[in-house]
């Protein structure tokens, strides 16, 4: 069994992660371009950690412009075997008040331009997607936050757009009429290209509004956006501090295969490869291309 790595991407209102034992930030280059910022990396309790700000400090970089490629590359570069996403969302139910933390379990993408793979022309995978969710890496979070009496809700669905702009009113009831749970504009495709890199992936999904649905409530904007986050971002870093303490110190098999993605999922034959896509993706896909 490897090692465990915990790897942390932090949202809007997110940009660091306090308290971590012999921090450094360091720049981790990638074939794919750059990650949104260096990489925090430390240890918590003594367990390896690195952080990731999607936007980079200072919130420099929207959602569409995100190299989300990068990102996971990078982090799958330094050795992280599980990937915690803690995102801010919009949220389509009553019950789901702002300050809700939901471990959602499933995404629709509605998203149109950005890089979703990190294979194509040269080198086909496809790899299994129904559960995008790592099981295994939300029991532990729930876990966390049960030690922790942080309230958590398990499952939900997040539609992911893709802004920069918030729904129209036309748009919160669609996806409201869907069945969806909440709504952000990020975690696709980085849950995506997580499965592909054999990374654990899991969403701490935290409601900050009500988008534009709620007859109750106004409409959303960026300053209540950022109230909320601030208002709950020590209940986020607590749960990762717990996440941190209990996490097992050799990887667990994921109960879903998501360590194992690429097992079966290349179709291009190794005589029919492009030798430069294959050096990209030597941190991504190594184990099974043997680059
Ligand atoms: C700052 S409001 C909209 C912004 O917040 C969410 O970002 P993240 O998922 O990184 O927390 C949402 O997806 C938008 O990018
Ligand atoms: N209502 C909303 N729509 C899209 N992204 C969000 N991030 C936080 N709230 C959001």
């Amino acid at each position: 069994m490897a090692k465990s790595r915990l790897g942390v991407i932090g949202g809007s209102g997110l940009y660091d992660l306090p308290g971590l034992a012999n921090p450094r930030w360091e720049h981790v280059p990638t074939p794919w371009g750059e990650p949104s910022d260096l990489l925090h990396f430390g240890e918590l309790d003594g367990l390896e950690m690195v952080f990731l700000p999607r936007h980079g400090r200072g919130h420099r970089i929207p959602p569409t412009e995100i190299d989300y490629r990068a990102n996971i590359d990078a982090l799958k570069r330094v050795g992280v075997t599980d990937v915690v996403s803690i995102s801010a969302c919009g949220s389509f139910r009553d019950e789901l008040s702002p300050g809700t933390f939901v471990l959602v379990d499933q995404f629709i993408d509605r998203t149109f331009a950005r890089e979703k793979s990190f294979f194509g022309t040269g080198c086909v995978a496809h790899v299994s997607f129904a559960h995008p969710v790592s099981p295994g890496l939300a029991d532990l979070v729930e876990a966390a936050a049960q030690a922790e009496d942080i309230p958590v809700r398990r499952g939900g669905t997040y539609l992911v757009m893709e802004g920069p702009q918030f729904s129209t009113l036309a748009e919160s009831h669609l996806y409201r009429s869907w069945g969806c749970d909440v709504i952000g504009m990020t975690n696709m495709p980085e849950a995506k290209l997580a499965r592909e890199a054999e990374l654990c992936y899991a969403t701490v999904a935290m409601v900050t509004d009500y988008d534009c649905w709620h007859p109750d409530h106004g409409d959303v904007d960026v300053p209540s956006i950022l109230r909320t986050v601030a208002d709950n971002g020590e209940k986020a870093r607590r749960l990762i501090a717990r996440l941190a303490r209990d996490f097992p110190r050799e990887h667990p098999p994921c109960p879903i295969g998501s360590d194992l993605a690429l097992e079966t999922a290349i179709i291009t034959p190794p005589d029919a490869r492009d030798p430069d896509l294959l050096k990209k993706l030597d941190a991504v896909a190594g184990r099974v291309l043997g680059v």
